[in-house]
């Protein structure tokens, strides 16, 4: 699978926050868009992923080289990120429950293999507006990286996880991510060290 920027911007109001993003993102690549805060990378983030819409530029989908609409994008690729929320009133496993009526697990795991996996198997009846922020996160990467699909993209992955989670999405990345392609929005290296390519979000102003 292919994502195309091309001449891509973004502006608020009167303010672009990048211009001229001309980018390809394919295969098993793994990129990590960076800048300090306010730069831009969670929005460069939403407008590859079609939750925000470029004010120019074109963004294309291809698949064996063959064009996808932008409304079937969402079945390619999941996402974590600090501005989706859980659906607080569900339990850790009403929300696995939900998720999967949408996307599928990587082939040969359980909802319960993965609520271990991340350490979550005792809050698994918990609602998640009782879950801590770090539980939260832990929750959140899990329906990103578990969820059968050829593209994960994350946003600030490690925010609010302590020493161990951050081992935990490194450990989940090498072992679950290898073979699909990658894209962190981010401005810490625990964060983005795996990735082969760097993009500096400073450099489209
Ligand atoms: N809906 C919006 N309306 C107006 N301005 C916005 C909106 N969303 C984001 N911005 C502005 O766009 C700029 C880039 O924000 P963005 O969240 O993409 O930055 P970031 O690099 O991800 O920052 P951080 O590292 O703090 O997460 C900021 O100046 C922000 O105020």
């Amino acid at each position: 699978m292919t994502i195309s920027l091309n001449q891509v911007g973004k502006r608020y109001n009167y303010d672009w926050i990048f211009r001229n993003v001309s980018l390809s993102f394919s295969g098993n690549g793994h990129y990590a868009i960076l800048g300090p805060n306010g730069s831009g990378k969670s929005t460069l983030l939403q407008v590859i992923s079609g939750h925000h819409q470029q004010s120019e530029g074109k963004v294309l989908y291809q698949i064996d080289s063959k064009s996808l609409d932008q409304d079937r994008f969402f079945h390619h690729f999941s996402i974590a990120a600090p501005y989706l929320e859980l659906i607080e009133e569900f339990s850790l496993q009403e929300c696995f429950d939900f998720h999967t009526r949408f996307k599928s697990w990587l082939p040969g795991l359980s909802s319960q293999e993965i609520m271990q996996i991340v350490g979550l198997q005792k809050a698994r009846h918990k609602q998640i507006r009782y879950f801590s922020s770090g539980m939260k996160q832990r929750a959140k990467l899990a329906l990103a990286i578990f969820s059968d699909v050829p593209i994960v993209l994350l946003d600030e992955p490690c925010t609010n996880l302590d020493a161990a989670g951050i081992q935990l999405y490194r450990e989940l990345i090498e072992r679950y991510c290898k073979n699909r392609m990658v894209i962190v929005s981010s401005n810490d290296i625990q964060e983005y060290g795996f990735c082969e390519t760097l993009i500096e979000i400073a450099q489209y102003k």
